[in-house]
């Protein structure tokens, strides 16, 4: 891009940013987070793998994601590449923290273990001459946790961090200062042994509630009611606190079942005025200020005039497709495999009133191929696919049921590239694209594409020709096709 280019674009983003932040911020009382108005430094920027720009300037991070996209778009001739919309106050924006915990350097051992001694006779007095029995001789080591080093599984201990919400933060630090006196061992992911994997904690940004997840290699939680009280004791904001087992030896994160150690095992939140369930597996944006921004770009984008079935592929808990439905849809489907996220969005349809939108566990697409071969009349897709991108079988499925519109949402343009060029060889047009800072400091940029089908946009231009113009002074003489 140009100097020129770059600084135009600049003060496009600066006068769209200033729009977007007011809509946002009219509409969610800002946190004591979002109130640090100087720039916080980092100090563990050259060690943690997670925010790779977190030394550059903000503006100047919007600008290389504008030229990143631009050049990303290139290929789609026609098509309106917007600059980016970025965050006013672009720190501790993470409402979702993950922490691995692993064991660092050898200690000396504890003391000796006193067993179950005489006149140790409540349950909460048993457990813990229990977990001291367990805790007698074993080799002790400091407890780790924090952020992985680019590119590996070496935890660097991050005891600050400026994108991550703070509560969250210091719920991480009483887990891990909790850990030993409830006899609970870190994961060793090389042995597969050990109790406590991962603790992940999701932070309401409006409602505050906070929900902590602890992912333990077995089911056996002994202590798990006092470890909860004396976890809400240190930090009185969290609401509840769910325990996931995983015991495979893998990377993913969490496991399938699930038990609720303390409070509803979900918490709420608003965006878009409406309000949110949100339970450890469902899938929720991590950045609530630029969600909100994000889902009105989407549904702006989508032109909704009140007599549109939309279809929300992809849907997690149901979040853009309710705010369509509040927002103009006349009806809205919405898809998803993981069937209690589907669970959570049917629940915010009942709990927010919405009654013109109905949720469907199912494989996106197998429901679009269901819903083409069936000739359901769609007239607006919106997809918000993983980073994998949607199917081919998806994308064929939803160029045959020909909606007049898509808004194709992508937390990972280079695979929405890919399937905006298969889509664009079906019949589409890509017509706007706009990108959304979701992920401040670090390389990933989120984008808006809106497509309509190229049929659909035929546009006459009116054109007043003369006879003169063509050449044909002679108003008597009749023109000819070869005149024409
Ligand atoms: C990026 S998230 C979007 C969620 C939602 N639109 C939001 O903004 O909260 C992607 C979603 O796709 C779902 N998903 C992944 N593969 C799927 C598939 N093959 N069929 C249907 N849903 C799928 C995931 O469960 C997840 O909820």
């Amino acid at each position: 891009m140009t100097k020129r280019l770059q600084s135009e674009r600049a003060s496009r983003r600066a006068s769209a940013n200033a729009e977007a932040s007011e809509q946002a911020d009219s509409s969610a009382p800002r946190s004591a987070d979002a109130d640090a108005l100087t720039a916080p430094t980092c100090p563990h920027a050259r060690q943690c793998g997670a925010c790779q720009h977190v030394e550059q300037p903000y503006d100047l991070q919007l600008v290389h994601k504008d030229a990143r996209v631009a050049d990303l778009f290139s290929g789609f001739r026609g098509a309106e590449v917007r600059p980016i919309l970025g965050m006013e106050h672009p720190y501790f924006y993470r409402n979702k923290v993950v922490s691995p915990f692993a064991p660092g350097k050898k200690l000396p051992p504890a003391p000796g273990g006193k067993g179950a001694q005489a006149g140790k006779t409540t349950r909460g007095e048993r457990n813990r001459a229990a977990r001291d029995r367990r805790a007698a001789g074993r080799p002790r080591h400091e407890i780790l946790c924090g952020m992985y080093a680019a590119g590996t599984h070496r935890i660097v201990p991050t005891e600050q961090c400026v994108v991550e919400n703070q509560n969250a933060k210091r719920v991480i630090q009483a887990v891990r200062s909790l850990m030993p006196r409830f006899g609970m061992e870190p994961y060793r992911e090389d042995a597969g042994s050990g109790f406590l994997r991962h603790a992940v904690v999701r932070v309401g940004h409006t409602s505050g509630e906070v929900l902590v997840t602890l992912v333990t290699n077995g089911r056996e939680f002994p202590g798990s009611r006092a470890f909860c009280r004396e976890l809400v004791k240190r930090c009185p904001f969290v609401t509840s606190v769910v325990q996931n087992v995983n015991e495979r030896q893998t990377n993913v994160i969490l496991g399938e079942r699930e038990q609720t150690l303390y409070g509803p095992g979900f918490i709420l939140d608003e965006l878009c005025g409406l309000s949110f369930r949100i339970s450890s597996q469902s899938f929720y944006q991590v950045n609530a200020v630029q969600t909100e921004v994000l889902y009105r770009t989407a549904v702006e984008l989508a032109h909704l005039t009140g007599i549109e079935h939309v279809v929300d592929a992809y849907c997690g808990t149901g979040t853009i497709g309710l705010v369509a439905a509040k927002h103009g849809a006349a009806h809205v489907t919405g898809v998803d495999s993981v069937a209690s996220a589907v669970r959570d969005a049917r629940e915010n349809a009942r709990h927010n009133g919405v009654g013109n939108a109905r949720f469907v566990a199912e494989d996106a697409g197998d429901f679009m191929r269901r819903c083409a071969a069936e000739g359901e009349p769609v007239d607006v897709v919106l997809m918000d696919p993983p980073r994998a991108g949607a199917s081919a079988e998806f994308l064929d499925a939803l160029s045959a049921l020909a909606p007049a519109r898509v808004v194709y949402i992508s937390c990972n343009p280079e695979t929405q590239v890919r399937d905006l060029a298969r889509l664009r060889d079906s019949g589409y047009a890509v017509r706007i694209v706009q990108p959304v800072d979701m992920f401040p400091h670090t390389d990933h940029i989120e984008t808006v594409a809106v497509l309509s089908r190229k049929s659909a946009t035929k546009t006459f231009i009116p054109v007043t020709v003369s006879p003169k113009d063509m050449g044909l002074d002679e108003a008597k003489a009749q023109p000819t096709y070869e005149n024409i």
